[in-house]
């Protein structure tokens, strides 16, 4: 890369921003400098960043009085017109094995080295944002980008490999929903989303560039054309007062709500100079459906177990994506399987391989460029199944001209049952992932499965929408043994647990557990769904 960049702004102490966090160190980091470019971002885009979320609102408003998502007419000539994207620069030409994983400094490590093609450094569904969390995420990628990161735990010292080792980096940012309560521009707390983002390009761009690479960016959680839109526009202001030439930074974007699926041809064109591709994140996904759809009694979802990429309505929106993306150039990423390692049982760890094998068999053979691991222990298996079945770095000239997906298919309602084992587990998976979230953990096993923000909402949404069933509309619900779905049921499930998890030694957040329990009382016995758990959550943080 040859342009030259310009030095970072300096800039004079900015009497309007007020940080009211304290970590160590922190202040090699939030410098007056970057406090300045920071403030700037909140000024220049917190109004339109309400406006979207008020526009998220108003179409929520509409999906609970009876409509349903739909293809929108005023986009369909971007739908039918012939354009690509930018392409792919060439350290993400091949995708095909991406980990992902929280952002403290050991999993840094332990992903940049884990021979995986990408590493997703993640702020939003796998980190809890205690401040700690998130200046000590910050330090360690700039870190790992100079070269200088090294951590020592348990006696042992992990250092980095050669950068020509290393896994791409590739940073998710929180989403549009979040505020950042620890830093006040005038005020008034900045958005999570600008903060993080802004603060990783803000250190490191320069030092990206220097070595042919930019800051890259999965962006999470989007509803429409129009957020991704202001996503455009705060990337190109960033590149602007950074001195980065256009397009330096490139991103990937999340299909993860049911109104995305609706308008991924239009997110692509929103930001056709610099995006790369969407990945199905599958778990947000289903938590969208039943969000979007809850007022929606035809259309409740079994148990979490059951909701499989099987399932005709997951299918649909994977294949989807797929053939929208190689129609634009642009790559289409699976997803994550739940499954992970399991060390001390060999027949159940085989089992767990085995589920990972077959979902990463039905994303490379549906035409997906590559997929996400959750665990090093899977990469081998990931890449096996990518290496047989894609023998280019991606598989763009697979156009799927087969498939044929209407608004129908995307909102199919899907079968299944709700067995008294499925419930229990949702109110366990709640209490247990929200006990270790606000103890700063925001990624835990939990029997064998990995749980994290996106996870647990399904089963906090599933829970408030079946014991609010019969005012939605759809009568009682019930187990298949016959027991009725009601706040009885959920109040014994809760009343059970804190004695069995006492019982599970060195059990994550387990000071938090009576907590987290209050807090899904509350959240399951609302009159309204809350759009998100970690809303509530994150004002107990800290
Ligand atoms: C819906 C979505 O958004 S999916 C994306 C978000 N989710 C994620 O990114 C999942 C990230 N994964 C994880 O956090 C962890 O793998 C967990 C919580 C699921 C399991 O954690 P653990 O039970 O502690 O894993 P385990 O003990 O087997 O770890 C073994 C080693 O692998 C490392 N490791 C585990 N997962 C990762 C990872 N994702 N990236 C890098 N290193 C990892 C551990 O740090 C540990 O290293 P060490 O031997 O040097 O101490
Ligand atoms: O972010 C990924 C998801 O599945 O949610
Ligand atoms: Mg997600």
């Amino acid at each position: 890369m040859s342009a030259v960049l310009n030095q970072i702004p300096q800039a004079e102490f900015d009497a309007g921003i007020d940080v009211t966090g304290r970590v160590q160190g922190q202040q090699a980091l939030l410098t007056p400098a970057a406090l300045a470019f920071l403030a700037g971002l909140h000024r220049a885009f917190e109004p339109a960043r309400q406006a979207r979320l008020a526009a998220r609102q108003a179409r929520q408003q509409a999906f609970d009085a009876g409509a349903l998502p739909q293809f929108r007419a005023d986009t369909a000539h971007l739908r039918a017109g012939d354009w690509t994207v930018t392409p792919a620069p060439a350290a993400l030409r091949d995708r095909r094995v991406e980990i992902t994983g929280p952002v403290d400094p050991k999993m840094v490590i332990n992903a940049l080295n884990s021979g995986a093609n990408c590493y997703m450094a993640d702020f939003e569904d796998s980190t809890s944002p205690t401040w700690a969390n998130l200046i000590t995420g910050q330090q360690a990628l700039r870190a790992a980008i100079s070269g200088d990161l090294v951590h020592e735990a348990n006696g042992k010292r992990y250092e980095l490999r050669p950068q020509a080792e290393q896994a791409v980096l590739i940073v998710r940012p929180r989403g549009w929903h979040l505020d950042e309560k620890h830093v006040l521009v005038d005020g008034r707390r900045m958005s999570a989303a600008l903060f993080d983002a802004g603060l990783f390009c803000f250190h490191n761009a320069k030092a990206l560039a220097e070595r042919d690479r930019g800051p890259y960016l999965y962006l999470p959680k989007l509803e429409s054309m129009e957020e991704a839109a202001l996503w455009g526009q705060v990337l190109d202001d960033i590149e602007a007062r950074l001195g980065l030439p256009h397009g330096q930074i490139r991103v990937t974007v999340l299909i993860e709500t049911l109104p995305a699926a609706f308008e991924m041809d239009e997110i692509l064109y929103a930001l056709k100079d610099r995006i790369v591709g969407l990945n199905c994140g599958r778990w947000d996904y289903i938590f969208s459906y039943i969000k979007t759809l809850r007022r929606h009694p035809d259309r409740v979802l079994p148990e979490r177990g059951q909701v499989t990429m099987t399932q005709p309505f997951l299918r649909a929106y994977s294949e989807l994506l797929i053939q929208t993306c190689h129609r634009r150039g642009a790559h289409a990423m699976g997803g994550m399987a739940a499954q992970i390692p399991i060390r001390d049982d060999a027949a159940a760890n085989a089992a767990a391989l085995a589920r990972v094998r077959a979902d990463k068999l039905r994303e490379v053979t549906a035409g997906h460029d590559g997929t996400w691991v959750a665990h090093p222990g899977l990469i081998a298996v990931a890449r096996e199944v990518f290496d047989a079945r894609m023998p280019g770095p991606n598989q763009l000239d697979n156009r799927r001209e087969d498939v044929h997906v209407e608004a129908a298919d995307l909102l199919q309602p899907c079968l299944g049952t709700i067995t008294r084992a499925g419930f229990e587990n949702n109110v366990e998976v709640c209490v247990r992932y929200l006990a270790a979230w606000l103890d700063g953990n925001g990624c835990v096993p939990i029997h064998h499965l990995m749980e994290d923000a996106a996870t647990a909402e399904i089963a906090r949404a599933q829970l408030w929408q079946w014991l609010h069933f019969p005012e939605l509309g759809g009568g009682l619900l019930h187990l298949d043994d016959g027991t009725p779905v009601d706040f009885a049921l959920l109040e014994r499930a809760l009343i059970a647990l804190p004695g069995r998890l006492r019982a599970e030694p060195g059990l994550p957040g387990i000071a938090r557990v009576s907590e987290a329990i209050g807090l899904l009382d509350r959240l399951t016995h609302a009159e309204t769904l809350a759009p998100f758990l970690t809303l509530p959550a994150y004002e107990r943080l800290d």
